[in-house]
């Protein structure tokens, strides 16, 4: 049995049909890269899974239970952690506070704080400032660790290397690998040989619907599938 699986899913904002009948599995230890242009639904397909923007029709299976028009927060509950797009951190908290509210109730507030200054030392360092006053790099590195310390068993991660410098980005895909070997990860990704070094499978989408799939290792990032779908 898939920890997620998505069944011929079809979702809307308003009038506009964003998923055309989405299907995907992602199995337990994977991680899977979701890619593909701009705009052709690969967020949606994230809150889709959160039950943020429910689907229209098909359904979405968490180990084998149907959570299809779940409240969000029973999705988080079961497992399901986010890092969303936009570096969605507390400005006004500080780093600590900001790491510390992501900490399941009843976890060991401790070892997870810890956790997350071994994976990024340069968050240690600056554990009092408020996060607002971060770098970008560093914003993503405090949304990275959120995610990290709140003891999912998914993690649905959304475009995390986006207008990162490229050394930076080295630092996030280090951390992501450290998590993957903790915890499943579905990975939106822009940077494809990011995404194909991370994953052990990927599904590339477009238009709202899956155009191909396939183990990484069968491919490289020039490769004739993703340049059909992916170039601009
Ligand atoms: N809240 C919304 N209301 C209406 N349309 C939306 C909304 N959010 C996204 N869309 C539209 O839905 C389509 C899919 O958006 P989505 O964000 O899922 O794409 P994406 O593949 O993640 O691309 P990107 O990398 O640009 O975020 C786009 O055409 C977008 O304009």
């Amino acid at each position: 049995m898939s920890l997620l699986s998505l069944e011929a899913v079809h979702t809307y904002y308003g009038d506009s049909h964003i998923l055309e009948g989405v299907s995907l599995e992602v199995d337990r230890g994977e991680v899977v890269a979701l890619v593909g242009r701009n705009g052709v639904g690969k967020t949606t397909t994230l809150r889709t899974i959160l039950q943020l923007t429910p689907p229209s029709e098909g359904q979405v299976w968490l180990r084998g239970e149907d959570i299809t028009g779940a409240d969000t927060h029973e999705v988080a509950d079961a497992g399901v952690g986010w890092i969303p797009e936009n570096r969605r951190i507390f400005s006004r908290l500080t780093v600590e506070e900001n790491i510390h509210v992501a900490v399941p109730e009843g976890r060991n507030i401790d070892a997870a704080r810890e956790r997350a200054y071994e994976t990024f030392p340069d968050l240690r360092e600056h554990r009092h400032r408020d996060a607002g006053t971060l770098s970008g790099g560093q914003q993503q590195m405090l949304a990275i660790v959120r995610g990290l310390v709140g003891d999912n068993d998914l993690l649905l991660v959304d475009e995390p290397s986006e207008g990162l410098a490229p050394l930076i980005v080295s630092a996030v895909a280090d951390a992501l690998a450290a998590t993957a070997t903790e915890t499943t990860v579905l990975l939106v990704e822009q940077n494809l040989p990011l995404a194909l070094d991370l994953a052990d499978r990927f599904y590339v989408l477009d238009d709202g619907q899956v155009v191909d799939s396939g183990d990484t290792n069968e491919v490289d990032d020039d490769d004739e599938r993703f340049r059909r779908y992916l170039s601009a």
